[in-house]
């Protein structure tokens, strides 16, 4: 046992030294670790067969039928025992107060090119999946820039993509899933069988209503390369405009209505508007590898494009789904400050990014008060009409860019169909059942921390939350959020989620969508402690 005073002075040094700690621990471990993930991974595949996926489902059957036994004072709720630190989360789940059950489901089951879907266990990674379906001319309908964000987690959880403005979220491409629920039985539920409700009910649940065994998924056919044009804009008006026009906000199918759209926001009178195509090899037009480790950091490249104007490249797919995983988006640069610079991406570039498993894992309580009072990380999923105003409130908040902005649609699915809201009908696309919403990405240190102006990251984020309710927005919830459940309950429509937790045992046995998705740590308490005054 080390003694406490030196436990103390270690934990002192890790969070004073923080990034000799991401150079000399976190990059060389994570990088290990991502070898070895590899290995698994291939090994894994090797060994594939739809018969083990039986049994391990058994398996996880027997264990809660096996924790129905125990003495009901003895039942502690479920949750998965996917360590904590594995997860994309800014939280810290207690994942020691519940009774955890092991989910080892890493397999790709079966591709059916004849109806495109997928049919995955849900620990297959973006990283696994985009290898698997890429050589083989398909990619998901939504896909993820993060290697590391597995297809449960996202089906329970929420994700978006720059292909969102035409396929939706991430689950409105899922057409089954197959769960155990509370008593251990397995369902499978699709759209229009029994299970509709359950169906409807999982996406944004948190693994709140069961575990999730295997996920049917649909994909696309691609081409090898995406062709993209940036557009550098200057006034706010006019990029906003554009990227309305563009996303199909106004007419359902507009003239131009491309495959991908992106736009990184660098000042409030800035952006550069992404639109990307699937393309064949095209001799006329430049092949940008942007994500070989020795390449200019993607939106850092986007960001040159103000001194050398509009510009046509072919990203080849991989490169360009993966596109942010090196920087994080643009997280990396405020950890590492050097991390762009041309030697340390020649040398040491193959090395990034961090992964947010090892940021995790070194993560001490200093560090976790630190990473949501001195920095933010929120997707927030708002009516993209309302995009001038979201950026005014954003920039005046947190004085943070680049911004992301993805278009996406929403789609009005009738009252009561589960977590998401229905949109205002006000915001729908004259003719349409849905909605143009996009997420807006607030990711890393605001400017009013760095320069030391006045802040309080609570009082602040509960503004951005006040003004996403208002607008009929939701909060992505792998993200700190700072809402009471009465205003969690405001954001969210609740009704059809209560009626499913109670139908199919999961009272009692698995957590409360709220009580997953809330910090671990007292927010007020801390946010009040670690405010610029
Ligand atoms: C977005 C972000 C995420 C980080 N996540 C991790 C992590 O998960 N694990 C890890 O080991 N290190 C993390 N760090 C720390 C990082 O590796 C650097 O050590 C640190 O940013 C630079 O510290 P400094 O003393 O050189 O500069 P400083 O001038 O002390 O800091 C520069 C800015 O970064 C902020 N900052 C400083 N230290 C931290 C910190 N530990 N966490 C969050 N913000 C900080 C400060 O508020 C300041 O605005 C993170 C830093 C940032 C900015
Ligand atoms: N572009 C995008 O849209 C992006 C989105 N994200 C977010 O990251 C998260 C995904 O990260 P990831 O690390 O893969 O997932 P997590 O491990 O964070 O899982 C997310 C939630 O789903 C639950 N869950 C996951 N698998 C199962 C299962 N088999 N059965 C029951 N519950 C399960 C987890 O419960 P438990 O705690 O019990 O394990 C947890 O509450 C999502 O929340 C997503 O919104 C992140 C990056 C990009
Ligand atoms: C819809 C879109 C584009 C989503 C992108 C979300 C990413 C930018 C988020 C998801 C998880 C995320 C919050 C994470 C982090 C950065 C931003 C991430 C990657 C980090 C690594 C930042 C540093 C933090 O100390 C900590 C390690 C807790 C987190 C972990 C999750």
């Amino acid at each position: 046992m080390m003694p406490n005073s030196l436990k103390h002075r270690l934990i002192r040094w890790l969070e004073d030294n923080r990034e000799l700690v991401v150079v000399l621990f976190c990059l060389p471990a994570s990088f290990i670790f991502s070898v070895m993930l590899r290995v698994r991974g291939y090994l894994r595949r090797l060994g594939s067969d739809p018969q083990r996926h039986d049994s391990a489902v058994r398996e996880i059957q027997a264990r809660v039928q096996q924790w129905n036994k125990l003495p009901s004072q003895n039942r502690k709720l479920l949750c998965t025992s996917r360590p904590n630190w594995l997860s994309l989360s800014t939280k810290f789940f207690e994942k020691h107060l519940n009774h955890q059950v092991p989910i080892p489901l890493y397999d790709i089951l079966e591709l059916d090119e004849q109806n495109m879907t997928v049919r995955v266990e849900p620990m297959v990674t973006i990283g696994d999946i985009t290898e698997y379906l890429i050589p083989k001319g398909y990619s998901l309908a939504v896909t993820i820039e993060l290697v590391d964000a597995t297809l449960g987690g996202l089906a329970l959880g929420t994700g978006m993509s720059t292909h969102s403005h035409k396929a939706g979220l991430y689950h409105e491409t899922i057409t089954s899933y197959e769960v155990v629920i509370a008593d251990g039985s397995l369902v499978t539920a699709t759209a229009d069988n029994e299970h509709s409700d359950l169906f409807k009910t999982l996406p944004w649940s948190h693994g709140s209503l069961g575990f999730l065994v295997a996920l049917t998924l649909k994909i696309v056919k691609i081409k090898p390369y995406i062709k993209i044009k940036y557009i550098p804009v200057k006034g706010q008006k006019a990029y906003c405009d554009m990227i309305r026009q563009l996303s199909g906000t106004n007419e359902a199918r507009p003239k131009e209505f491309p495959d991908y759209i992106e736009g990184t926001i660098f000042s409030k009178d800035e952006a550069v508007v992404m639109i990307g195509e699937y393309s064949d090899y095209d001799a006329k037009v430049p092949v940008n590898h942007c994500s070989r480790w020795y390449k200019p950091w993607f939106y850092k490249h986007v960001e040159s494009l103000f001194r050398k104007g509009e510009k046509e490249e072919l990203i080849p797919l991989r490169d360009y789904l993966l596109r942010h995983n090196r920087a994080i988006f643009w997280v990396v640069e405020d950890m590492l400050s050097f991390g762009n610079d041309t030697l340390f991406r020649y040398f040491f570039g193959w090395l990034l990014p961090p992964k947010p498993a090892f940021l995790k894992f070194t993560t001490t309580p200093g560090i976790r008060a630190y990473t949501f009072t001195k920095q933010v990380f929120q997707d927030i999923v708002l009516p993209i009409k309302e995009l001038e105003k979201q950026i005014e409130i954003a920039s005046q908040l947190f004085e943070k860019f680049p911004l992301l902005v993805y278009p996406c649609k929403i789609i009005d699915h009738g009252p009561s169909s589960g977590q998401l809201k229905r949109p205002d009908a006000k915001y729908l696309v004259p003719g349409t059942n849905y909605a143009m919403y996009n997420d807006l990405g607030v990711y890393g240190v605001p400017g009013r921390v760095k320069e030391k102006k006045s802040y309080n990251p609570v009082s602040a984020m509960r503004k951005m939350e006040e003004f996403t309710r208002d607008v009929g927005g939701y909060s992505f919830l792998y993200a700190d959020i700072f809402m009471t459940r009465e205003e969690f309950e405001v954001m969210f429509d609740l009704s059809l989620y209560e009626v499913v937790r109670k139908k199919y045992g999961a009272e009692g046995a698995f957590p409360h969508l709220y009580d997953k998705v809330k910090p671990e740590i007292n927010v007020f308490e801390i946010g009040e402690e670690y405010a610029i005054k």
